[in-house]
């Protein structure tokens, strides 16, 4: 019952810090002492780990949980390939990378009975999900609670929702997910979505390349950006199900599903550092000018994905959260650019400062490599004529997936209805101010 999951919902525990090696135990005795594989493991629970990265891969980058289950995770049937719905995967090979401007209205709301794996609606990506580079853009919008659960093989998954929260049941335990908060599930973390008011609907960043992890802070110091401490994982909570469950796994691309006979989510305890998280974006401590200049949107970054090439993102999250605004001799809204990164951007609430109208809640933009963009015109106009005394931008929660890879769209996404047919306007009718000296 809805009322009574947001009763739970609310009353939550959660383990405070990024990266940490937490422990939790949902029944008391469940984690084994001093060792991860004792010959029996506690309470008659079975040892598993779960590698999130290579076994040799340096201390500072390695992620493993171990967990303590009522049953293996080995202990299931045959997987059989199901429909893939409106989920696609990398390569995205089936359009033409397109250099246009373009921007999407919020995605339709689907039939009654949808759930947040058949609600997910893919707009394009880069990279290659068998070789866990690049990423995925994905859309959902969702008005039922799974009664299956979802693992994906391919890549972590950062959910921001835009409308609804969810209570996410991890095999680590339960996570509550509001609007402006972002919740992460690591690749392979089976989980499934309890919607909190009866529809939902967000933006899904799938990651196929290295965890995301905070970004270095250099001379900004030890503090700030977004602080570990907020970030908060799961307590263990199992659930104790025998009977026909079944369990979806995204592999490679392509859904595959299959009916156990139990809830894979038993784990009764569990310790590591691979865990699923939640961070509340209005916690972000931003970093901007107080002298002059527009800084770049880097000084943003929530989580980076990191590629070989140091500082080269696989895929950064971005958040564009409240914050004031002193620029002196400054225009203020971000500049006109082109980039050599591909930007996704998307619209948790309120308005975004670049653009006057028409870039909408739950509703998103690309601007590939070296797109020219920039400030609408109104928005220039506006801000080139503005009296630049302190102002609090604070109307608004915006964020990016900026990714190192052009962004190719499925071809769903590239006839879209919900695709806005003349954003090119939005910089049309630029006056020239161009005025020689002589
Ligand atoms: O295009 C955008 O709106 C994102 C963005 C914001 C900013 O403050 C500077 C550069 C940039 O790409
Ligand atoms: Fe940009």
């Amino acid at each position: 019952m809805p009322g009574d999951a947001r009763k739970t919902a609310e009353g939550l525990t959660y383990l405070s810090g990024f990266g940490n090696e937490h422990s939790s135990e949902a029944v008391p005795g469940a984690l084994p002492d001093g060792r991860n594989s004792p010959q029996r493991a506690p309470l008659g629970l079975y040892a598993e780990q779960l590698s999130g990265t290579a076994f040799t891969e340096p201390r500072a980058h390695n992620r493993r949980s171990w967990l303590y289950r009522i049953r293996p995770s080995a202990a299931h049937p045959a997987f059989t390939p199901t429909d893939n719905g409106s989920l696609r995967t990398a390569p995205f090979t089936e359009s033409v990378p397109d250099p246009n401007r373009l921007r999407w209205n919020p995605v339709p709301a689907p039939a009654e009975g949808t759930d947040f794996l058949a609600g997910l609606w893919t707009l394009g990506g880069n990279g290659d999900a068998t070789q866990r580079t690049g990423m995925a853009v994905h859309l959902y919008h969702a008005n039922a609670s799974m009664d299956r659960v979802f693992s994906d093989a391919d890549g972590e998954l950062l959910i921001v929702p835009e409308h609804g929260g969810l209570l996410l049941h991890t095999e680590f335990g339960l996570l509550h997910v509001e609007p402006s908060h972002v919740a992460l599930i690591p690749r392979g973390v089976r989980f499934r979505v309890e919607l909190l008011d009866g529809s939902a609907r967000g933006y899904v960043c799938e990651n196929y390349g290295a965890p995301f992890h905070l970004p270095e802070l250099g001379p900004i110091g030890a503090n700030g950006l977004a602080n570990a401490r907020d970030f908060h994982a799961p307590v263990a909570a199992y659930e104790d199900v025998e009977g026909p469950v079944e369990v979806v796994n995204k592999f490679c691309g392509n859904l595959w599903t299959a009916t156990y006979d139990h809830s894979p989510l038993d784990v009764v305890a569990w310790h590591g550092n691979l865990v699923p998280y939640v961070y509340d974006l209005r916690r972000f401590n931003v970093i901007g000018t107080i002298s002059y200049d527009h800084p770049d949107p880097s000084i943003f970054t929530v989580l980076t994905s990191p590629s070989d090439t140091p500082g080269l993102a696989g895929v950064d999250f971005v958040v564009f959260a409240p914050r004031w605004l002193v620029g002196e001799d400054t225009f203020r809204p971000p500049y006109f650019h082109r980039n050599v990164m591909s930007e996704y951007m998307g619209l948790i609430e309120g308005a975004y400062d670049a653009k006057a109208e028409g870039f909408v809640p739950g509703g998103g933009s690309l601007h590939n490599m070296m797109s020219a963009h920039g400030p609408d015109r109104e928005t220039f106009d506006r801000a080139s004529a503005a009296e630049l005394k302190p102002q609090k931008a604070d109307d608004g929660l915006a964020f990016m997936f900026e990714t190192r890879w052009p962004v190719t769209l499925t071809p769903h996404a590239a006839r879209a209805e919900h695709l806005q047919r003349h954003y090119d306007d939005v910089w049309q009718g630029m006056e020239r101010h161009f005025r020689p000296l002589h």
